[in-house]
């Protein structure tokens, strides 16, 4: 028998007897008492406490953001009856949801009776993008109201409400889709493009490049923010057609057209025009599966400019901070489970896949807030 083997086998045993000991409720009632085990029984009786309610307080916080709680707390605190009011709610039902909405940090009590905003509510705030992907959770929660069926459908085609709302996802050719498919999305991705673009544009100053090319760079949002920190830059967006519209509109209005080339295609079919000294991957790479990431890598790589850089940008599995359990890595497998598409992947994962593309140094560059994004830095 081999080492490993014999490793296995002995971590096999002893996770069987956890299993059997931590399953007796005698054991339970002995531990929460016992001095030196009640920090940890409490420690796994909150954590699944936590699991089983994570639903219901996500629809708490689903709540606050559909009634625009927190924005009615913004100028400062106000007295229950008062807030209900804003809320057009009587005050009992109000009163239930704002204790739940303290009891999560969301709100705070305040001096004189009054309610005012926790600091997750604080944080929320500053961060409209997440307020945005709250909003667009209804979609989830409709494919998620039976995980199992979920499950044993592993849905391919557009039979899920989050299948038919990222038009792209269905394994077809996305030829033939039109502003009205890709609208939704592409507003969404608008919206959002904050919590990323600042985090990977610190983590890659774009000192001494010439040209960045944004693949899957939607309505230009991430190519505006680099444009405006590098003066000497050009930049150019490939994306589908009707998006690439989409970014014509938004970027002549910010009069950055004579900076930008705009270039309508499908990255599975078409060449990505090249010339670029740094290409982009924002939040596109997890959207697909291995071959045509693969495929895709290898695309960028024949369109980079020598000398160039290829940035893969975007929430990864094992973000640190997400402790053991990696609750990115949770969302996002059953998020782009209902997508049906694509999924997300370690650092390493993506590491291997860069280098089989033929990316000779790879490395991860320092991330500041790991949960929201991670970005590979890959060199020809
Ligand atoms: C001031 C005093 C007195 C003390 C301060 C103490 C102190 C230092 C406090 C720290 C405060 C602070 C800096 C807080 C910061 C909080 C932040 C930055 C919170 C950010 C939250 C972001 C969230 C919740 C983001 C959620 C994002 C989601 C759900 C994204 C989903 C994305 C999807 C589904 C993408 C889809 C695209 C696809 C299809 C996968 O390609
Ligand atoms: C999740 S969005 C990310 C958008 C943007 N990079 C961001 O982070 O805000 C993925 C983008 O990839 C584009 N995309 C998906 N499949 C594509 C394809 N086959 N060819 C070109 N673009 C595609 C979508 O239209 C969309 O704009």
């Amino acid at each position: 028998m081999r080492v490993s083997d014999l490793w296995t086998s002995l971590a096999d045993r002893l996770f069987a007897l956890r299993d059997d000991v931590m399953a007796r409720p005698g054991f339970q009632r002995w531990a929460a008492d016992f001095l030196l085990t009640r920090p940890i029984a409490h420690h796994y009786e909150r954590a699944l406490f936590d699991v089983v309610a994570g639903f219901v307080h996500s629809q708490v916080l689903t709540a606050c953001v559909r009634l625009s709680v927190f924005d009615h707390l913004a100028a400062g605190p106000l007295s229950a009856a008062e807030l209900a009011r804003r809320l057009d709610l009587p005050l009992d039902p109000a009163g239930r949801l704002f204790d739940a909405a303290m009891a999560l940090r969301l709100l705070q009590a305040r001096g004189g009776g009054r309610i005012g905003l926790g600091p997750l509510g604080a944080a929320l705030r500053g961060n409209p993008g997440a307020v945005a992907m709250i909003a667009h959770h209804d979609l989830l929660y409709a494919d998620l109201a039976d995980p199992v069926a979920l499950l044993r459908a592993r849905p391919e085609s557009g039979r899920t409400a989050l299948g038919r709302y990222w038009a792209y996802a269905r394994g077809e050719r996305p030829a033939g889709l039109d502003d009205a498919r890709v609208a939704p999305y592409s507003a969404l991705m608008a919206a959002t493009n904050a919590l990323v673009s600042a985090d990977v544009l610190d983590a890659f100053p774009l000192k001494g490049r010439r040209c960045l090319l944004d693949v899957g760079g939607g309505e230009g949002v991430f190519l505006a923010a680099a444009l405006e920190r590098a003066p000497q830059l050009e930049g150019m967006v490939f994306d589908l057609p009707p998006v690439i519209e989409r970014a014509r509109a938004r970027l002549s209005a910010q009069d950055l057209m004579g900076r930008v080339r705009l270039v309508g295609g499908d990255f599975h079919a078409d060449p990505l025009p090249p010339g670029a000294d740094v290409i982009t991957l924002v939040r596109v790479i997890h959207d697909h599966e291995d071959a045509a990431v693969l495929a895709l890598l290898r695309a960028c790589r024949a369109a980079l400019a020598e000398g160039g850089t290829l940035l893969v940008a975007e929430p990864m599995a094992g973000a640190p901070g997400a402790e053991s359990a990696d609750s990115v890595a949770a969302y996002f497998l059953m998020y782009l489970l209902a997508m049906g598409s694509g999924r997300p992947r370690h650092p390493e994962d993506l590491m291997a896949l860069l280098r089989e593309a033929g990316f000779a140094r790879v490395r991860k560059l320092p991330a500041r807030r790991p949960l929201l994004v991670q970005t590979i830095a890959a060199t020809p």
